[in-house]
């Protein structure tokens, strides 16, 4: 079974946590690209969809789901996201695709998260893919210098902008042994919008494609 065929299980076991009239909260990425396939076929039950990302809300858009404005809906009963890693614990790393603010804003104001992954993104210890850090751009180097200081290596994603108009650090080096520390700690460097470590806001549910769930 490929990658791809693993994310898109994964994608649709989701669906299992929709329920009629709600508003969904929506990640970003290749898997989370399957699970608004599967929305879409559901499109009239649900109330519609609050978005992380200008690439998500475009999906929507183009699938007919109704996008809402979080600052008009409140707290959201689901979030629906994939991950670049996830340890035991259901700690991520997130922010491969760069959209990792505005997916921590939606987790944070949604009552339930279901994380949605292939199996290769399944780590004992967070840290082999490199740790997202979005940066006002004016900071990129104090931050740069600060991270340093703890022992990693960040490497600037040169040439990409996040929607909200900042940069991306790709902190290599790191094995994560302590994730809600490490994301508080890193948090607190001045420059820094938002660390791509959900331990504090972890998932509470993670779905894992697989062959068995044909
Ligand atoms: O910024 C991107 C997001 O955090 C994605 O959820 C993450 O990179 C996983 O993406 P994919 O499902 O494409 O592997």
């Amino acid at each position: 079974m490929s990658q791809d065929d693993q994310k898109r299980l994964a994608g649709r076991a989701a669906m299992r946590y929709v329920e009629d009239g709600m508003i969904v909260g929506v990640g970003t990425g290749s898997t989370v690209a399957h699970f608004i396939d599967a929305l879409a076929e559901r499109r009239a039950d649900i109330e519609g969809a609050v978005s992380s990302s200008e690439q998500s809300s475009r999906l929507l858009k183009e699938r007919g789901i109704p996008l809402l404005d979080l600052n008009a809906v409140g707290d959201i009963p689901l979030y629906v996201d994939g991950a670049d890693e996830c340890d035991g614990q259901k700690c991520l790393i997130k922010g491969g695709g760069a959209a990792l603010t505005r997916e921590k804003i939606v987790a944070a104001a949604a009552r339930r998260f279901v994380c949605i992954i292939d199996p290769a993104k399944r780590v004992d210890v967070l840290g082999r893919f490199p740790l997202p850090v979005e940066v006002i751009p004016m900071a990129r180097s104090y931050v740069a210098r600060e991270i340093v200081r703890r022992g990693g290596q960040p490497v600037w994603r040169d040439g990409v902008v996040t929607d909200n108009g900042n940069w991306i650090l790709d902190v290599h080096g790191l094995r994560i042994t302590a994730p809600v520390e490490l994301e508080r700690e890193l948090n607190q460097i001045a420059g820094v919008v938002t660390v791509g470590l959900f331990a504090q806001r972890r998932a509470d549910v993670v779905l894992v494609g697989a062959e068995e769930m044909r």
